[in-house]
């Protein structure tokens, strides 16, 4: 399996904004946007609005990631705004999951959800057969920079036998702390795709294209059998 890189956004440097967004389109696989409302996070990161401007320079499927107590308020925007996944915490759309999934897929776009570290695996039978994409919080969601938990590493195992079992088609992926340390863990899991930040990529060079030949060296001596 190759794995699949996706920047997390919100810690690239905005403040070369299209540089670095020109130097990514190469090699990302996925560019992940986080998007926080203040309440179900206290954080507040990008918006639809950074997504009508990354839209006009790549080509890259955008990925948003939502941390909203209200998704069914910012799914219209991001659909508008040209993302191409949008993923939500199943916790704050319980009682309309099938309603919002089908609403993402109506438009066009693929749809998952992101299980924060406490959640379990099993808890998305019902609707996994829709699901393009689950993520995996390796961290509480929130910020960046935090501790990696890895008790979380089983619940990617377990949604890879789902997936094979029930024949499900969704992705999995991983968000929060993927760096030199945890790469050979997290690769073992046999996830898809790696969701990285600051320690992952932003931090190793300070040319994006540089620090993203670095990761991948990184990760190639890390996960070497
Ligand atoms: O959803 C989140 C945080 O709630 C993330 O996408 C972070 O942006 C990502 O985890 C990168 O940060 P590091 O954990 O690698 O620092
Ligand atoms: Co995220």
């Amino acid at each position: 399996m190759i794995a699949k890189f996706s920047p997390s956004l919100m810690c690239m440097d905005l403040t070369r904004f299209r540089e670095q967004i020109e130097a990514m389109n190469n090699y990302a696989a996925f560019y992940h946007v986080d998007i926080m409302d203040g309440s179900y996070v206290k954080n507040i990161t990008l918006s639809p609005f950074f997504i009508e401007h990354l839209r006009k320079i790549t080509d890259v499927p955008i990925d948003v990631h939502l941390m909203v107590n209200h998704p069914e308020d910012i799914i219209p925007m991001c659909i508008e705004s040209g993302a191409d996944i949008i993923s939500f915490h199943p916790e704050t759309a319980n009682n309309k999951i099938f309603r919002l999934l089908t609403q993402i897929k109506e438009a066009g776009r693929r749809c998952g959800v992101v299980l924060n570290p406490a959640t379990p695996a099993d808890s998305i039978r019902e609707y996994a057969h829709l699901l393009d994409k689950v993520t995996v919080m390796s961290v509480d969601p929130g910020f960046a920079g935090q501790k990696f938990i890895p008790e979380t590493l089983d619940k990617i195992r377990k949604l890879i036998e789902m997936r094979k079992e029930h024949g499900f088609h969704y992705l999995t992926e991983i968000d929060g702390s993927c760096n030199a340390k945890t790469f050979k863990q997290v690769a073992a899991s046999g996830v898809e795709v790696f969701i990285v930040g600051t320690s992952g990529l932003f931090n190793l060079d300070n040319d994006v294209a540089e620090a993203w030949q670095k990761m991948e060296s990184i990760f190639a001596r890390e996960t070497a059998a």
